[in-house]
């Protein structure tokens, strides 16, 4: 990857080698906005922020990224510029639309945030089912886009006119990109839930009794969709709110028969989302021959030591990974790994500790 005026990096040139990459340093250092730089070159977005603005280093005005991914024997070269107010994409020589990055720079990452699975709101988590599943499948961007539009018209009506008729026209066109969401979804759950309940056992000692369901709300027969959606239409004007849609589902996740945010621990928080997380690299891996990139932000807090070494041995044999911790202890007798030393924003190849 290289790197221009993003965030607190320095310029220059950063190499992964096709196993596990470490970066090493104390906190605040830029470890984060390298990961963040691998993740943002190859989908143009970040994972910490909606504002491509807070990406640009304080050495001038804009910033460049561009990365060079081997994927199946093939080269792609992918380049991101942000400039006030825009963002430019290329792939090779070609101007591009985020989706075309997103169809070839397969990665998945892993932060922090991502706890907001379990311990944050509704949205978080259809905010991570649906990028999960775009990372399988990106024409979902798509759907998701085209049901944003209609449910901007249903709003505007809702406002307005208020009329029944010309909302339930609109609803009509909703259904359809509302019934594909939520097939999508429910179809997604269902193709990762295995792999994630053995990682989480195998890897994670979690306990066998994860559970995990979509929740449609305001349908209790999905069959019977499309009848409660044009069915709630009256009730929705008169309220002046929607109460069915994809938009307002959500995830049960219980661990031990309870509602995972009030039970789990943090480490157990962290486990079920990175089980699941590695249950849909796994299912990409199936489903397209190769592994994408794993991002791991801050990899060993809150895991006890036994669990951390289970997730190395379980990541060692499975693609290109990128970790970042701010203990060294942690890679000590990792001697096969590749290990950058972060400090001040310059990442440097050397290892300094054995
Ligand atoms: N746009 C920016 N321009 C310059 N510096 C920035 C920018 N955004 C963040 N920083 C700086 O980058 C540093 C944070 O780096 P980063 O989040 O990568 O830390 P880290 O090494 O992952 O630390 P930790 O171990 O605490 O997670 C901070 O010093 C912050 O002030």
């Amino acid at each position: 990857m290289e790197v221009e005026n993003f965030r607190n990096l320095e310029d220059g040139v950063i190499t992964f080698e096709p196993k596990l990459n470490w970066l090493v340093g104390p906190n605040g250092q830029g470890k984060t906005n390298c990961l963040e730089g691998v993740y943002f070159v190859l989908t143009t977005k970040s994972f910490r922020t909606n504002r491509n603005s807070d990406l640009t280093g304080s050495a001038k005005q804009g910033s460049g990224l561009k990365g060079e991914l081997i994927k199946e024997g093939a080269r792609y070269v992918f380049s991101v510029n942000i400039v006030p107010g825009k963002t430019q994409r290329w792939l090779g020589e070609k101007a591009c639309k985020p989706l075309d990055f997103f169809e070839i720079g397969s990665v998945i990452s892993f932060t922090a945030r991502n706890k907001a699975l379990v311990e944050g709101q509704p949205d978080d988590r259809r905010r991570f089912l649906d990028r999960m599943i775009a990372s399988l499948e990106p024409k979902h961007i798509m759907t998701l886009a085209k049901y944003r539009r209609i449910r901007g018209q249903l709003k505007k009506i809702m406002m307005s006119s208020k009329d029944l008729r010309v909302y339930r026209g609109f609803k009509s066109t909703a259904c359809r990109s509302a019934m594909e969401i939520v097939h999508k979804r429910i179809a997604f759950l269902e193709s990762i839930r295995s792999r994630c309940l053995e990682i989480h056992r195998d890897v994670f000692d979690g306990e066998a009794d994860l559970y995990f369901d979509y929740r449609v709300r305001n349908c209790a027969e999905l069959s019977h969709y499309e009848n409660r959606m044009m069915e709630l239409s009256a009730q929705e004007l008169l309220y002046g709110r929607s109460m069915i849609g994809p938009h307002l589902d959500d995830i049960d996740i219980r661990f031990i028969g309870n509602k995972a945010r009030h039970f789990a621990s943090s480490g157990q928080v962290r486990s079920i989302v990175l089980s699941m997380k590695l249950a849909v690299r796994e299912t990409y891996h199936e489903k397209y021959g190769s592994y994408p990139i794993m991002i791991l932000d801050d990899i060993d807090a809150e895991l006890d030591s036994e669990r951390l070494s289970r997730l190395l041995n379980y990541l060692d044999t499975r693609g290109q990974t990128l970790i970042s911790t701010s203990k060294y202890g942690t890679i000590q007798g990792r001697l096969q790994d590749h290990v950058c030393m972060v400090h001040a924003g310059c990442i440097s190849p050397e290892r300094k500790i054995e």
